[in-house]
């Protein structure tokens, strides 16, 4: 089997959020290549995701045919890449990876397509970016693996029918509203990816600590774990943090009292919210009265773009029940005031409209 994937000699930008969800540079996504599981048995966590790709391999892989395809979706950091690389291993196929915004023309999709092999993976990652006219050549491959596609130009021009090898398409999203119904509904499978407990995020960390040879203890592992807003991606990220304190500031074991410290130096608070979280949590509160409160209002007043509020910080919020998506806006609950230590009014917005 074959992976192609992507140039990361990039250097990193300076200074990234400890918290976010994206992967900050390249080089941490170099590393993240390292601790990628690659079989579905190291794949911590989604339990039921990880039993119906268990039973729907198994079955593909015994007919020989092409596995169903995958959409995977979920917020960013949650294992969507990762999944789409363990299905092709245990298919025992080939990988094509690309992504939505990066196909421009139909001739790009086509040319991937005509070269995938029999039963091979091709993984789109951001595919409610996909352009209209490159997501119509699609649906017919999908359906028939068949495609369409128009040779020359003007008057010449004419449309040649090819024949494509059987293949599955993985298609992840961290926006699944955002897929249009033709497209959606041409997947057998939908995944829906959750955040990850502490007891799995625990695990996690421990293997990756495992991998990077760095020693620590139980609890100052579980503390990495607790706090890093139910993300893998975050856990590993804050795990070589830790580590780096632990070298410098200790004897580099990670024991409870330097995970404490360290992730109280890099703001992550015993919650795992970090500045962000808080200063959204808080611009809710004290600037709009504890919402209800639009998108775009929260945007404008903490200087982040619509988008990331949307896919990268709120989701966890409102997970962890600090923060309510009601159609008249966002509300900051109970838990909300609690944690930044301000008196509720007596009657908070959120009493009021129950949801
Ligand atoms: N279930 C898991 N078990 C162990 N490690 C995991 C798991 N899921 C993710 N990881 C780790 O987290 C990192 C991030 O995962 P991945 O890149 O697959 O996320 P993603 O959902 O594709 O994110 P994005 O939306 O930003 O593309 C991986 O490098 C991997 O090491
Ligand atoms: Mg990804």
């Amino acid at each position: 089997m074959s992976i192609q994937t992507d140039d990361f000699s990039v250097p990193p930008p300076a200074a990234p959020r400890m918290v976010s969800a994206a992967p900050v540079s390249s080089s941490e996504e170099a590393i993240e290549r390292a601790l990628r599981p690659k079989l579905l048995d190291e794949y911590v966590g989604q339990a039921k995701v990880r039993e119906q790709l268990e039973i729907f391999i198994g079955a593909a892989k015994k007919r020989n045919e092409a596995l169903d395809h995958v959409l995977l979706f979920g917020p960013p950091g949650l294992g969507k890449t990762t999944l789409s690389h363990i299905i092709a291993h245990e298919l025992g196929v080939n990988l094509r990876q690309t992504s939505g915004p990066v196909l421009e023309k139909p001739k790009d999709l086509a040319a991937l397509l005509t070269n995938l092999e029999k039963n091979d993976v091709l993984f789109i990652d951001e595919i409610h970016r996909l352009s209209a006219v490159v997501e119509e050549i699609l649906y017919p491959a999908l359906e028939d693996y068949k495609i369409d596609i128009m040779i020359g130009e003007g008057p010449a021009a004419r449309s040649i029918k090819l024949d494509l090898q059987p293949f599955t398409l993985v298609g992840a999203t961290t926006r699944a509203g955002m897929l249009t119904n033709p497209l959606r509904d041409r997947f057998g499978i939908v995944a829906r990816l959750e955040f990850y407990s502490s007891e799995e995020l625990g695990r996690i960390v421990k293997r990756s600590a495992g991998l990077l040879g760095v020693p620590m203890e139980e609890e100052g592992g579980f503390e990495i774990a607790r706090r890093s807003r139910g993300t893998p991606r975050i856990a590993n990220r804050l795990l070589r943090r830790v580590r780096d304190y632990a070298e410098v500031k200790g004897d580099g074991t990670i024991t409870l009292d330097i995970a404490n410290r360290a992730l109280a130096m890099l703001d992550v608070d015993p919650q795992g919210f970090d500045l962000m979280d808080r200063k959204l949590l808080e611009a809710v509160i004290h600037r709009f009265d504890g919402g209800p409160v639009g998108l775009d209002n929260i945007a404008a007043s903490i200087g982040e773009e619509r988008e990331t509020i949307e896919d990268v910080i709120e989701p966890y919020l409102i997970q962890q029940g600090y923060l309510q998506r009601t159609p008249r806006g966002r509300i900051a609950t109970l838990a909300a005031y609690r944690h930044l230590g301000v008196t509720a009014p007596a009657a908070p917005a959120v009493d009021l409209l129950g949801d």
